[in-house]
């Protein structure tokens, strides 16, 4: 089976996202993390993820490190490439999804592209170009105060506009109502008049549909899980496909590390803390170099029958007074290679199936125990999928992402499976 999708995306558990959701309507996935090496061997996927660390860098490392991935991908067949970006267009006026598309549109010459980052069974719609979360435009939402990229407008041809050189038009939702071909006829209306991107109006899942109708051939699509979906879903109808089944989880001992402070983990780690064996990992115990670490380990090989969390999830104001002794990056640093460290350690001691909250935690431990790649598996919420590990040995993986997930994601992972 050859892959039709290959997709860039700029950041971990973003990349996991979309993947999962991919694998839920019937697309088979593998996600990569970094730009596969030459000798690897590149499992059987509709769909190629390669998952970048590009979300926040710098714009010019971020175009290289997208136009390699770009061009792994199109060396592997893939006949549609896929920019995955937030689904609340985390960016600041120096990038980096505006230079990442524009390098990417100019790489394969495509013509228009869409612009969609709408999830609407996340609350993510766009109207009037404009991007809402929930109730609020994006500018009103709390990604107003968002520490690394606030984001102080809705409008996206505004907000593109201001990190490309190219220009942006709008498919307007009464288009998108009309149908795929109305949403074809515009873009290549657009097109004629020499835009290069199209924002689209997307706010039920039936108008992923259709867009994705209309760009089933489009060589470049930019935006986040819904529009994959979107894509997918024309894709089948179009080649009469059916659905891949979804790889099975390793059997084994399990546990669940959580380095993410974000609302919805820090009730998750509450309710499970409730009833099953938790340790916490106290970052000015590891700054002082007490062997956090091995006490962890020691817990987790003593609770491993109860599925035992590993947590140093903590509210706002225990985050600020750890960051202003240690500083943001120590404090951070620590903690990553702490938990990098465990994971290794319970996979020495027979773990296969862990549970990670947090899209910088999940990189630390991805990278802490070299997982090249990930097939991805069942859903377990929204954005949410099981993943399994494709090096010796096999473990389950499921990265969270902050936000994401029910406040009994931790143990509904593991029910009946
Ligand atoms: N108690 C703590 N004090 C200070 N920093 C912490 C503490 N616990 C975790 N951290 C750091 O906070 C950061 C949390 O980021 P991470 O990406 O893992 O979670 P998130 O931001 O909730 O997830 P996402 O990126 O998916 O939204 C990590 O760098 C982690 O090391
Ligand atoms: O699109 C989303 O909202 C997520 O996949 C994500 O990228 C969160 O950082």
């Amino acid at each position: 089976m050859a892959p039709w999708l290959g997709v860039i995306a700029d950041d971990y558990t973003g990349a996991t996202d979309l993947a999962g959701m991919l694998v839920r309507s019937g697309t088979s996935a593998v996600q990569f993390f970094g730009v596969p090496t030459d000798d690897m061997v590149v499992p059987e996927a509709d769909c190629l993820v390669v998952a970048l660390k590009s979300r926040s860098i710098d714009a010019a490392d971020a175009v290289e490190q997208s136009l390699e991935a770009a061009r792994w991908l199109l060396a592997q067949g893939v006949e549609q490439l896929f920019f995955k970006y937030c689904s609340t267009f985390d960016s600041t006026a120096a990038g980096n999804i505006g230079p990442v598309a524009e390098a990417l549109h100019r790489e394969i010459g495509s013509g228009i592209a869409v612009i969609a980052p709408a999830v609407p069974e996340n609350g993510r719609t766009v109207y009037q170009g404009r991007l809402f979360v929930g109730d609020k435009p994006l500018d009103e939402s709390p990604m107003r105060n968002h520490p690394l990229n606030p984001m102080t407008d809705s409008d996206l041809g505004r907000l593109f506009s201001a990190q490309s050189s190219l220009t942006t038009g709008l498919v307007s939702l009464s288009t998108v109502r009309s149908g795929s071909d109305a949403v074809r006829q515009r873009l290549t209306a657009l097109e004629a008049d020499g835009i290069s991107f199209a924002v689209v109006d997307t706010v039920a899942d039936e108008d992923l549909i259709a867009i994705g109708a209309a760009i089933v051939d489009a060589k470049l699509v930019t935006g986040a899980a819904g529009m994959a979906v979107g894509l997918a879903a024309a894709r089948a109808a179009a080649t009469g496909q059916s659905s891949a089944p979804a790889p099975a989880l390793p059997v084994g001992a399990a546990a669940v590390l959580s380095g993410s402070c974000s609302t919805a983990t820090q009730g998750q780690v509450a309710l499970y803390s409730q009833d099953h064996p938790s340790f916490l990992i106290d970052p000015l115990r590891l700054a002082a170099g007490d062997d956090v670490v091995g006490e962890a380990l020691a817990f987790a090989r003593d609770n491993l029958d109860s599925v035992p969390l590993i947590y140093s999830s903590a509210d706002p104001a225990q985050v600020a007074a750890v960051q202003a002794e240690l500083g943001v990056s120590r404090s951070a640093g620590l903690i990553e290679d702490a938990f990098a460290s465990i994971a290794r350690g319970l996979v020495e001691s027979g773990v296969r199936r862990l549970i990670v909250a947090g899209g910088e935690t999940s990189g630390a431990v991805v990278v802490g125990l070299g997982t090249s790649a990930i097939q991805i598996g069942e859903e377990v919420d929204p954005g949410v999928p099981w993943t399994i590990s494709v090096d010796k040995p096999q473990i389950g993986l499921l990265l969270k992402s902050g936000n994401f997930g029910a406040p009994d994601i931790f143990t509904k992972a593991l029910e009946g499976r």
